[in-house]
């Protein structure tokens, strides 16, 4: 898969070109919805102050402006119970004008993530986490797609980075990233051959070496280094840590844009396109049950 810039540097996986063009055909189909009197509509639940969360959600609330969805931003304190968190999810899933809904996970220390995922009503589960919706895509039928690997996926997608019979190695088992995004990426139709790596696997460059796709999804700054990557190979990063200051460093080192064909850029990549796959979703149920 030797792709590589004239210059011997890697192609940039620009995921924030990408978001701009899936908010602009997103903008068009609302507009559409609008027209025969459907209001889009999202709801967002915040609890706590987590300030990453919550500059996730306010980006999500942007996103929602910019595209012209309505949404709305549930906050709630910290100290909230497990009761009140669920009694507000209830209450989203029988408002007949919210389309979609979501919790801002991780939750504060107390209260259930799994818990709040599955109280979601799964026909309004914008963040396809749902049990019933990991379920589908366990079994291979249609459902709303968990939102970081289908990110993902339509990044590689957009860059014609072959997949079909690729060996791609995910670093990382989470429940948001690599689990899922295993089961999408060796889905019949895409075809590629997951090898799924943890804290417990044993050699993990031996399989990242022997990979054409490395994704690395466990929050571990630097973690994938040039050494690790076959020369050519697309290498994916989707944990960022927070470094000193603002600044954000990508689980992939800056050395391996020196050998591999394509690389993801620190920011500007898994994470706005993240945000466009959660808003797919939401259109996605706005236009169920509508003509052609
Ligand atoms: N209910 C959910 N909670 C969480 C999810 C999720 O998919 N569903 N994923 C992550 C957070 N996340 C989405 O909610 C998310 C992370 C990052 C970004 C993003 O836009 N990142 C930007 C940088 C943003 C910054 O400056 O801080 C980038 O990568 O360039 C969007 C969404 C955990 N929780």
């Amino acid at each position: 898969m030797a792709n590589l810039h004239s210059d011997g540097t890697a192609v940039c996986l620009d995921g924030d070109v990408l978001a701009a063009t899936l908010r602009r055909q997103m903008a068009a189909r609302a507009t559409r919805l609008r027209a025969i009197g459907v209001t889009p509509k999202l709801a967002t639940v915040l609890v706590g102050d987590n300030p990453a969360s919550a500059s996730y959600i306010a980006r999500k609330h942007a996103d929602c402006a910019e595209i012209g969805i309505k949404a709305t931003d549930i906050r709630l304190p910290a100290k909230t119970s497990q009761a009140q968190l669920l009694a507000h999810v209830a209450a989203l899933n029988a408002d007949p004008l919210v389309h979609g809904l979501m919790v801002q996970l991780p939750l504060p220390a107390g209260l259930d993530d799994d818990a709040a995922l599955a109280a979601v009503d799964p026909a309004k589960d914008i963040d396809g986490l749902h049990p019933e919706n990991l379920g589908r895509l366990l079994a291979g039928t249609p459902g709303l797609l968990p939102c970081t690997p289908h990110a993902i996926w339509q990044l590689l997608r957009h860059h014609q980075v072959p997949l079909k019979g690729a060996k791609v190695a995910i670093i990382g088992r989470g429940p948001l990233v690599g689990r899922p995004l295993s089961m999408l990426l060796s889905m019949r139709g895409i075809d590629a051959s997951v090898t799924l790596l943890h804290s417990a696997s044993r050699d993990i460059a031996e399989a990242t070496r022997a990979a054409d796709v490395v994704i690395a999804a466990l929050g571990r700054p630097g973690f994938v280094t040039a050494d690790m990557v076959r020369p050519g190979a697309a290498v994916v990063g989707v944990g960022i840590t927070y470094g000193d200051g603002c600044s954000m460093v990508s689980d992939v080192a800056e050395d391996v844009a020196s050998v591999a064909g394509h690389v993801t850029p620190p920011h500007g990549s898994v994470g706005p396109l993240t945000r466009a796959a959660l808003l797919q979703n939401l259109l996605e149920i706005a236009e169920r049950g509508l003509p052609g």
